[in-house]
């Protein structure tokens, strides 16, 4: 199989540095999908389809010699591949995306603190070339410390976890507000490394055609 190229339609620099951190350097394309307009109650479902939805979303405007000149062959057609996550928390019963407001960051560490929290990524790869869509799920358990009010309060203020699906960065401050994980750590982030490495296989791709 041809070395593909990598299209990553996201806006989030955590995860175009945890390819960057494992060798891989993709195109930066974001979404930019109105991730309201899908309301799902099932978290495997809800991050599944928002990551097809921004994978194909770029997808679709992708023609294969719009990328050529990144293509380290140009004369030779490339494969390309659409990369799409989309990431939430699951506390209880509810399902949490990122905080709309300081306020509401830190009413959610109130409801955190203590308690054991899912965050589920979803994961799309588009294969244009194979005109193929795997769409696949991750979640890691995370165990959040008794935190206090003033610790919340100055969590939040430095403004962190108000970019982050979960309320807090497991790479970041948030790190010493979390007890343990139990699962993936990338996946916390935002971004599974090891199961894109078995979805990029499933393609028929090997981790020497990207790096
Ligand atoms: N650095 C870091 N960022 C995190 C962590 N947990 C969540 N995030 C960030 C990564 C994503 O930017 C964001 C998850 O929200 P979304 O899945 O809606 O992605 P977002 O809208 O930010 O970007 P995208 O839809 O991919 O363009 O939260 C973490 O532990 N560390």
């Amino acid at each position: 199989m041809s070395s593909p190229i990598l299209i990553l339609a996201s806006a989030s620099p955590a995860r175009r540095q945890l390819l960057r951190s494992a060798g891989i350097d993709p195109i930066i394309c974001p979404s930019d999908l109105d991730e309201s307009q899908v309301q799902l109650s099932n978290p495997v479902a809800l991050v599944q389809t928002l990551a097809q939805l921004k994978g194909e979303r770029i997808a679709a405007g992708i023609r294969c010699k719009d990328v050529a000149p990144h293509s380290p062959n140009p004369e030779q057609p490339e494969s390309v591949l659409v990369l799409a996550c989309d990431s939430v928390l699951v506390l209880g019963d509810r399902i949490y995306g990122k905080p709309a407001n300081p306020e509401e960051a830190i009413a959610r560490w109130q409801l955190m603190r203590g308690e054991v929290g899912e965050l589920y990524t979803g994961h799309a790869i588009v294969d244009i070339s194979q005109n193929i869509t795997l769409v696949n799920c991750q979640v890691t358990k995370v165990h959040f410390a008794k935190v206090s009010d003033s610790e919340i309060e100055a969590y939040v203020a430095t403004g962190e976890p108000l970019n982050c699906a979960g309320c807090f960065a497991i790479d970041g401050r948030g790190s010493l507000l979390v007890e343990k994980i139990e699962g993936c750590h990338s996946n916390v982030i935002g971004l599974s490394l090891p199961l894109f490495r078995r979805m990029l296989l499933e393609l028929g791709y090997t981790l020497e055609n990207l790096w």
